[in-house]
């Protein structure tokens, strides 16, 4: 219990916050693209989502803050220099939401190559940025056998092994998935980490994947590269200048979604819970109780197949990007395009992870291993 009720100022869109922080808090939720000084001034505590900057322009008020968290992996939208300077304590979420991102990155690679009538087993999938979600991809994609290639000079230069540089996992792997956090300077910017000169090193019929930040990639250096080449096959879930984005390139995705690949309802769920533990570990007050508690049963938990069952099937029945491609599309053209970018994600439907779906039915050993290595709940028959 705390003596003087601490304000916490939050976006929105952070679910649960009610339900995790109580009602001895005073609990004030703002849009994230709207926050501004005169929202934080009084407050203890700031949550924020990826969407609103954190800086010294939107805290110069907030003479009382005791803590800022952002219930998202990426960091680029937060001037820690100043936090620091500041004595805020300041956390993120890491790996809250990387089961989803993973679960996005193997549902549109099965989807993918079924349209084309390919199979994974056989192709190099390379790996940009081996964190928690590109390590949690390797994992899985290692226990069903792929050929992976993973970069990661940061890790590469800690003393991890394993690793081969950007030019040898772009010009030999099959798919490409993005997982860096875009940093803008440093040593090791990942800022237009593609650009021209590399995207024309990738493999003809590569599928690339960016799920990491958009300006990873130049976006007008791959529009002008997909007007030259038709051969490659590109999913993004993140765009330079969101929320505005440019049709053209959206007309040359194979799957084009609002930067959703990290929604799971466990992923934020996780995000909120993860900063109600910091919040105990700053205030001195109780752990809230164990994530499981605040989740519900998912809607469709349980089914049963044959051995025959087609595996992208069964994604798609937890998670089907399709779903979110289409009504991306929808929204490309009017005035408010970056406004309906926002209420897609603002609206965005429940969605659960692999885990939260129990398989039942199957008595192929070897197809009972692949669905647990993907990440689904088995119970042999
Ligand atoms: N689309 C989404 O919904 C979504 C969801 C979660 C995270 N993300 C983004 O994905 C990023 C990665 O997430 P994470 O949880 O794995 O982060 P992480 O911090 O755990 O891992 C990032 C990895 O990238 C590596 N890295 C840094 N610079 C690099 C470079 N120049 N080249 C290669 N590797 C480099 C780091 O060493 C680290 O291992 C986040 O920073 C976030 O921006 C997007
Ligand atoms: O960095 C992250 O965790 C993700 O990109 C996250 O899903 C972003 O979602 P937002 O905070 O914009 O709602």
């Amino acid at each position: 219990m705390l003596n003087n009720r601490l304000k916490i100022v939050a976006d929105e869109n952070i679910p649960a916050l009610e339900s995790m922080f109580g009602h001895d808090v005073l609990l004030q939720r703002v849009a994230g693209r709207s926050m501004t000084a005169e929202h934080i001034k009084d407050a203890d505590v700031l949550l924020v989502r990826s969407i609103t900057q954190v800086n010294e322009g939107l805290l110069e008020k907030a003479t009382q803050l005791k803590m800022v968290g952002t219930a998202t992996i990426g960091t680029d939208h937060i001037d820690q220099h100043y936090l620091a300077d500041r004595g805020i304590p300041f956390f993120n979420a890491p790996g809250c939401n990387a089961d989803a991102v993973v679960e996005y990155v193997l549902t549109v690679i099965h989807n993918t190559l079924f349209e084309k009538g390919m199979e994974l087993a056989g192709l190099t999938v390379g790996i940009v940025g081996v964190g928690n979600v590109g390590g949690r991809l390797y994992e899985r994609l290692r226990k069903l056998g792929i050929n992976v290639l993973i970069n990661d000079p940061p890790r590469e230069r800690q003393g991890d092994e394993g690793f081969v540089n950007l030019e040898t996992v772009l010009q030999q792997a099959d798919i490409l998935c993005l997982h860096t956090p875009l940093v803008k300077d440093g040593e090791r910017p990942t800022y237009h980490l593609l650009a021209e000169k590399q995207l024309s090193t990738l493999k003809s019929g590569v599928l690339l994947i960016n799920a990491g930040r958009g300006p990873v990639i130049d976006n007008d250096a791959l529009l002008t590269f997909l007007e030259q080449r038709d051969d490659l096959t590109v999913v993004l879930d993140v765009w330079e200048d969101e929320p505005r984005l440019n049709p053209l390139l959206v007309a040359r995705t194979q799957i084009a979604t609002p930067h959703i690949a990290g929604y799971s309802y466990d992923g934020k769920l996780r995000g909120t819970h993860m900063l109600r533990c910091r919040f105990s570990e700053v205030f001195g007050v109780a752990q809230p109780e164990p994530l499981s508690s605040y989740l519900p049963q998912a809607s469709v938990h349980q089914v049963h197949v044959t051995n025959d069952v087609a595996i992208h099937d069964l994604m798609n029945l937890v998670y089907d990007p399709y779903r979110d491609d289409r009504a991306l599309r929808k929204t490309l053209f009017g005035d408010n395009q970056p406004q309906q970018f926002d209420l897609l994600r603002k609206n965005y439907p429940i969605r659960r992870e692999f885990s939260s779906l129990e398989v039942l039915g199957v008595t192929d050993r070897s197809l009972a291993n692949c669905l647990k290595n993907l990440g689904f709940t088995v119970n042999l028959a």
